[in-house]
Formats: C-alpha cells, structure tokens, sequence
C-alpha cells in the first residue's frame, strides 16, 4: 500500500483506486483483475488436498451472470473432476438496480445447472425481510445484508475451516443432500438473527434455537434437540432426502425471480445486439421449467410413495 502522503493528492495512484470517506476510512473505488490465464492454475498446484471450488457471485447484474458463468464454464473444463459450491444471490426488486435482473438470472441459472455441484441461493429479497424484521432495520443497505451473508457462510464453512467433533465437508454437503444430479439448490437457515439491544435480555434454549433454524451451538444438545424436531408434526422432513439432517428452511421462499416478463421480450434487443440469439433466452427458460418440474416430481413422488415403506432404496 502507498504511504499516507499520496492521500489526497489529486491523480496519484492510491486515490485512482481508493476515495476517502467522510469518517476518513479509504474505500476501494475500483476492482482489480488478474488477466493471467494461470492464476488458478499456480493456486490449485500449490494446493496440498485441493477438494472443491467456492464461486461467489451475484447472478442478477451482467459481471456476476455473465463472467460468473464464463468462469464456472472453465473450472469445469480444466478441474472437471473438482466439486463446485456456489453462492449464489438471486435479485430483488427492493434493492434492485437494473431491470434486465430476471434475465440475467435465468440465463445464469441455466448456467449453474451444468457447471456447479451444489448451489446455495442467498435471496437478497428473503434476507432484506430478515433484516428488517429481526434486526429491525427499516430500510436495510448492501452493508446490512452483506453481514448476515457472511456470518451465514462462515458458519457454513465453518467445519471446513476449523477442527470439530463432527465435521462435514463439501462432499458431505453434496452425498447429504443432492438426492438427484440436478436436485441441487440449497436453502439456508440462520438461528438466531436478533439485534444487539434484544440479545442482552433475550434467552432462549438450543431446542428453541434449533427449533428456528436447526443450527445451535452444541453439539451434545443438537442431537437432543434434533430427535425432539423429529418428533414434531408441524416439521416435516422429504422423504427423497431420508437420512440427511443437514436441512436448511427458511421462512421465506426464495427462488422468486420477480418481475419476469420474456414472453414479450422486453429489453431482449440489448443481449441480442451483444451477439445472443433469442433461441438461448427461451432455451434458458425451458430449462428452469424442466428444473421446477423435476422439483415438483420428487415431491409428488413423495407423497404418493407416504404409504408405502420405502423400501425401493
Ligand atoms: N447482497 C448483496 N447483493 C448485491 C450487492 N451488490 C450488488 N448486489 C446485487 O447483485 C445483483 C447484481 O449487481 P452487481 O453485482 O452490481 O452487478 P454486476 O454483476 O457487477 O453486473 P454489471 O454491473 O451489469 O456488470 C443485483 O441484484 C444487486 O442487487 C451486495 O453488496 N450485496
């Protein structure tokens, strides 16, 4: 980093990539990007037990769907055998910035559909609600919504980080959890999202943290508070998932792309001038009906197969 005396003079290198707040604290104003085609290759040979992937990205601005998918295009061509996690965020209308988002997302999740292991989606809608209900945020900002997404995913990698008495891996994740090759997008559920003045006279027991999100603490006290879960009516677990206990429910749905308007192709002319044919839009969208149907099978499937012992497995 350049010494404090390039601050504030106008056109010098620190302030072409950083500007400086109000509170005096430097932002960085622009990204950088590494074109060296090795990059990831000079980082995965120095990798002792290189396992998986772990994409990032927003799929409902171009950068994020577009360049997102270009690179998990690669990945899968060059570490085909590797796993790929994605994190994906899926757009809402409440702090949305472009209107071509839907499109965007269907086109990336197309994508998403051959080139990833397990996608996680981190609903900016769903967790802009969580703000302002339990942290009582009226009007949340990316800021706000950035720091649940991470204390979300560094609980979730947590076991992939660090040692524990019970720990799950990324190939864990996808053997749990991925009952059919294109069965895999992961809810998340957090426990406990409340806001700093509450936590102080709040108390509340694991079950009941696990209750909410089936995510306490303990380790001894989940399995306690799991058979209790168990043995509620009002949860109800799917059955094409049977021995798995690595659930993610949230109170909110969360795969609404809202706002969708293909059919009369508004704003279509813009990709097709940057070389997309019309054909890759309803292609894109053909899939994601073939994924909600497939979602919708082993659901039927479910409750049709309620009488029987299950023994086909
Ligand atoms: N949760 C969260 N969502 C964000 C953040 N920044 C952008 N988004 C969302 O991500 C989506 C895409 O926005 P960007 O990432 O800015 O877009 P981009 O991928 O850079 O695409 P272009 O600007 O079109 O090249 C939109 O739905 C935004 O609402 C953020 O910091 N946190």
């Amino acid at each position: 980093m350049l010494g404090d005396k390039t601050v504030g003079g106008g056109g010098d290198a620190f302030n072409t990539f950083f500007s400086e707040t109000g509170a005096e604290n430097h932002v960085p104003r622009a990204v950088f990007v590494d074109l060296e085609p090795t990059v990831i290759d000079e980082l995965a040979d120095n990798c002792t037990g290189l396992h998986v992937f772990l994409v990032f990205n927003a799929v409902g601005g171009g950068t994020g769907s577009g360049l997102g998918s270009l690179m998990l295009e690669h990945l899968s061509m060059d570490y085909g055998k590797k796993s790929k996690l994605g994190f994906t965020i899926y757009p809402s209308p409440l702090v949305s910035t472009s209107v071509v988002e839907p499109y965007n997302s269907v086109l990336s999740t197309h994508s998403l559909l051959e080139h990833t292991d397990v996608a996680i989606l981190l609903d900016n809608e769903a967790i802009y609600d969580i703000c302002r209900r339990s942290l009582d945020i009226e009007r949340p900002t990316y800021t706000n919504l950035n720091r649940l997404i991470s204390q979300v995913i560094s609980s979730l990698t947590a076991s992939l980080r660090f040692d524990g008495a019970l720990n799950v891996d990324v190939n864990e994740f996808q053997t749990n959890l991925v009952p059919y090759p294109r069965i895999y997008f992961l809810l998340l559920s957090y426990a406990l999202v409340i806001s700093t003045e509450k936590a102080n006279h709040e108390q509340l027991s694991v079950v009941e943290i696990t209750d909410r999100a089936f995510e306490p603490s303990s380790m001894m006290d989940v399995n306690a508070a799991v058979a209790t879960i168990k043995t509620k009516r009002t949860i109800q677990f799917v059955d094409w998932c049977p021995t798995g206990f690595k659930c993610g429910i949230n109170y909110q749905p969360t795969i609404v792309v809202p706002g969708g308007d293909l059919a009369k192709r508004a704003f279509v002319h813009w990709y097709v001038g940057e070389g997309m044919e019309e054909g890759e839009f309803s292609e894109a969208r053909e899939d994601l009906t073939a994924l909600e149907k497939d979602y919708e099978e082993v659901g039927a499937e479910l409750e049709e197969g309620e009488d029987d012992d299950h023994e086909e497995y």
